[in-house]
């Protein structure tokens, strides 16, 4: 019996999540390699530090602004540039660039103070984005060179070292634009520069971004895996389960009874394997787990219309789909050939994933 298939065996209600975070940290699995990364530790704590002062300290973080890179935006839709190879990249600009192009386009400078700190280089040198949408989108382009891309088709189009950064900065300035006002007293709040938080002055009330828990899970019966979809999916795809925490619920509870609504099949046990952040509609933080079901207990039932199908598939199948163009454009196999989200999607990871450790065995 593998590793994996022995983690796969610790059942939903013994086996805490808790627990299997530490035998993977301790086998030195998947999350610890992404967890340690390459870097010194060094570096990596002095960048953290730099960004925390740039969080509390106004006057620092509107000096780092000045001299730091700007990711650009219209109504939330990235700048992308096209290379001379024909692939997309994300233009930066400097504070210096940014206020020319507002000055041509006859907006107010001061319009690059709603910038947001996203992170910062090894080097320090910090990076914000930015929402131009009150300037119009054709002329920014111009001037720009480039074009303002909706998100969705953005993860198709950059490579996949640079769509954490482009979601992070939208993520962000969504916020901002959908918390403009407290809650409580119905004033407008206000961000500190960095954009890590908003204050109402009347009230008090700070607002932090926020981001709802939502599991994902790749639930398989040892020998295929369950994927469904949703009416409102592309023509042919299909993804793992997935579906937002309740309010007082543990991972392990959402697991259970996201799995029993959607497809009324009881999880038998649960193995964490990583986390994302997912921009879309709003931001979620993805709790991605793979799931077991007994052989005996596969008898799919789809409850209400939130799943138009779902189905178990084949190793073999799940090959054909993770060789496939995306979204399926083959003539041969038809627009509704069965495909899976893009490898950047954590839906994705879990699938090639579990192909893997179903090539082991
Ligand atoms: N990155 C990926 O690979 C990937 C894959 C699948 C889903 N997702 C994301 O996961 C999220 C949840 O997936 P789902 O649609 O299956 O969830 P779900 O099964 O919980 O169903 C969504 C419904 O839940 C309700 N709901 C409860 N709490 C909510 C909240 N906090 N915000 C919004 N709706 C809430 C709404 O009625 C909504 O229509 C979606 O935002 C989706 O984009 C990402
Ligand atoms: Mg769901």
């Amino acid at each position: 019996m593998t590793v994996f298939r022995w983690l796969c065996a610790l059942p939903v209600d013994r086996g805490e999540m808790f627990t299997v975070f530490t035998m993977r940290r301790m086998l030195g699995l998947h999350f610890g390699s992404h967890f340690l990364g390459a870097r010194s530790c060094s570096s990596y704590v002095s960048k953290m530090r730099y960004l925390m002062r740039l969080k509390e300290d106004d006057k620092a973080c509107q000096e780092a602004l000045h001299s730091g890179t700007i990711l650009l935006y219209h109504k939330l839709a990235p700048l992308l540039r096209k290379t001379e190879t024909g692939a997309y990249e994300l233009p930066v600009f400097q504070a210096p660039d940014v206020s020319g192009i507002l000055d041509k386009l006859g907006k107010d400078k001061e319009l690059l103070n709603n910038s947001v700190l996203i992170g910062c280089s090894d080097t320090h040198v910090a990076q914000f984005s930015l929402d131009v949408g009150a300037v119009e989108q054709a002329a920014a382009e111009g001037l720009c060179g480039g074009v303002f891309v909706d998100l969705r088709k953005a993860f198709f189009l950059l490579q996949n070292s640079d769509v954490p950064l482009v979601t992070q900065g939208q993520a962000l300035l969504r916020w901002h634009q959908t918390h403009g006002y407290c809650s409580a007293t119905g004033r407008p709040t206000h961000s500190n520069q960095a954009g890590s938080q908003r204050v109402c002055h009347s009230s008090g009330i700070i607002y932090y971004p926020q981001m709802a828990p939502v599991v994902i899970v790749l639930v398989s019966d040892g020998k295929r895996c369950l994927l469904a979809r949703q009416s409102t999916f592309p023509r042919g795809m299909y993804s793992a389960l997935s579906g937002f925490c309740d309010m007082g619920e543990t991972v392990q509870e959402t697991l259970r009874r996201e799995v029993a609504e959607e497809v009324g099949l009881e999880l038998d046990s649960v193995l964490y394997s990583r986390s994302q952040h997912w921009p879309l509609p709003q931001s979620s933080l993805m709790i991605g787990c793979h799931g077991t079901v007994t052989s005996g207990n596969t008898q799919i039932s789809l409850r209400g219309s939130e799943l138009e199908d779902a189905r178990w598939f084949t190793l073999h199948e799940i090959q054909e789909a993770l060789k496939r163009k995306i979204p399926a454009r083959d003539k041969k196999e038809g627009p509704s050939a069965f495909w899976v989200p893009p490898s950047y999607a954590i839906a994705n990871q879990l699938i090639q994933e579990w192909a893997g450790q179903q090539l082991k065995l």
